[in-house]
């Protein structure tokens, strides 16, 4: 079995380098990586790690800017995204931080790290232990900021 990375230069982390090392303390799975400019080379990175380096899940890093033309370039990369994984039949798990989730650079550079690794952590469950995810369903979960909890009544 085999994780496929696939990051960008855009963002302002290193977000491959985190995925593949909190991979590696969960797994001695093997990792493939593709860099790519920015989120639009995304899809077919992916694909590509799918379909030509034999990866059984990807997960898909990057940071839109926080201008409007990023954000739209971020639903298109994502609408790219979701095809790959209908056409591949695998998950691409999505890892993508605003840049203006964050209010400095301190936080970004955070942010980018942390839910970068959380999602790593899921991609994981996703492939190997999928009764982990299962024992989550409905807790709330988020990756990066807190976590929300469940619903009260
Ligand atoms: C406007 C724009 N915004 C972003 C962004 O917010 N984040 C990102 O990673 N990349 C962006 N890019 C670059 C494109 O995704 C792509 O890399 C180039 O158009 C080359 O295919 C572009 C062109």
């Amino acid at each position: 079995m085999k994780i496929g990375i696939a990051d960008t230069t855009f963002a302002r982390a290193n977000m491959g380098a985190a995925a593949a090392d909190e991979i590696r303390r969960h797994t001695s799975i093997r990792i493939e990586r593709y860099t790519v400019p920015g989120l639009k080379d995304l899809p077919v990175a992916c694909k590509k790690l799918i379909e030509e380096r034999g990866c059984d899940l990807v997960m898909a890093l990057g940071m839109p800017g926080g201008a409007e033309k990023d954000k739209v370039c971020a639903h298109e990369a994502s609408q790219g995204l979701q095809l790959a994984m209908l056409m591949t039949n695998r998950h691409i798990i999505e890892v993508f931080v605003h840049e203006d989730e964050a209010k400095d650079d301190k936080e970004l550079a955070w942010l980018l790290e942390q839910r970068t690794r959380e999602h790593a952590v899921n991609a994981v469950k996703l492939l190997l232990y999928p009764k982990e995810l299962e024992r989550d369903a409905g807790t709330g979960q988020r990756q990066g900021f807190s976590d929300v909890g469940p619903a009260r009544q």
